[in-house]
């Protein structure tokens, strides 16, 4: 059984009389204690496959199985609950509360994971350059410090399943090094790791990369 699988994803948006096809019979899967890395151009489907696995938005055809249990047309309360057990998420929309500072945002997705450690704060906001931040809340981030608490907040619990959208898009390599750190440390763990990325030292640090074109699994 693996840790997700997608099987045949369909996807279309609607736009007046425009249909865009954004995933286009998709299947794949996702081990324990692997990575896979997600790539292809703008546009190709990417985080519309993120969004469809995880449950924060229905494939029009096709299912999607978390640990062999059906996440697809389910209630959104079965959905959330699903969710909030399995993984950590960092899609482009964020993951922040704006109300709650880092420190406090971290905090609540341990809780809501029932996994609270408060040992593990401070490691991992230092080790995504963000010990001095703890206090800060989400307006007064830079868009890369944003998008590393955003990681933090999505490693917090040390979900079963990382699903994230260009983790490493805004931050300098010695941050990127960390981060696939904390991604090779999840293999180590059999903790199982999606990542979509233009990155290309991250694509080779990972175990497999699936490449998207036009909504389509391609080769290269
Ligand atoms: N909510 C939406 N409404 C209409 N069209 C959408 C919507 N979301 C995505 N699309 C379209 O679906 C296609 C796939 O978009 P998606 O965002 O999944 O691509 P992507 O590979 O993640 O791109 P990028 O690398 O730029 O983030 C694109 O043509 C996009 O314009």
């Amino acid at each position: 059984m693996h840790a997700l699988d997608a099987h045949e994803l369909y996807r279309f948006f609607h736009i007046g009389d425009d249909e865009t096809a954004a995933l286009r019979g998709v299947s794949f899967h996702l081990g324990a204690g692997e990575i896979v890395a997600l790539t292809g151009p703008s546009g190709s489907g990417k985080s519309t496959l993120l969004s469809c696995v995880t449950g924060l938005d229905e494939p029009d055809g096709g299912h999607v199985d978390v640990s062999g249990v059906r996440l697809t047309r389910r209630s959104e309360a079965e959905r959330t609950r699903i969710r909030a057990g399995s993984f950590g998420i960092l899609l482009q929309s964020g993951n922040l509360f704006g109300h709650l500072t880092v420190e406090q945002n971290l905090r609540l997705q341990m809780l809501l994971a029932e996994k609270e450690d408060r040992e593990r704060i401070a490691p991992l906001l230092e080790s995504v350059g963000l010990l001095h931040r703890a206090a800060a809340f989400p307006s007064e981030l830079s868009g890369g410090e944003t998008a590393r608490a955003g990681l933090a907040v999505a490693l917090a619990a040390d979900p079963p399943i990382l699903v994230a959208d260009e983790p490493t898009a805004e931050v300098d390599r010695d941050t990127e090094s960390r981060l696939i750190g904390h991604f090779e440390a999840r293999r180590e763990a059999g903790l199982a790791t999606l990542l979509a990325t233009h990155s290309k030292a991250l694509a080779q640090r990972a175990d497999r990369v699936i490449r998207l074109k036009d909504g389509r699994i391609v080769r290269d």
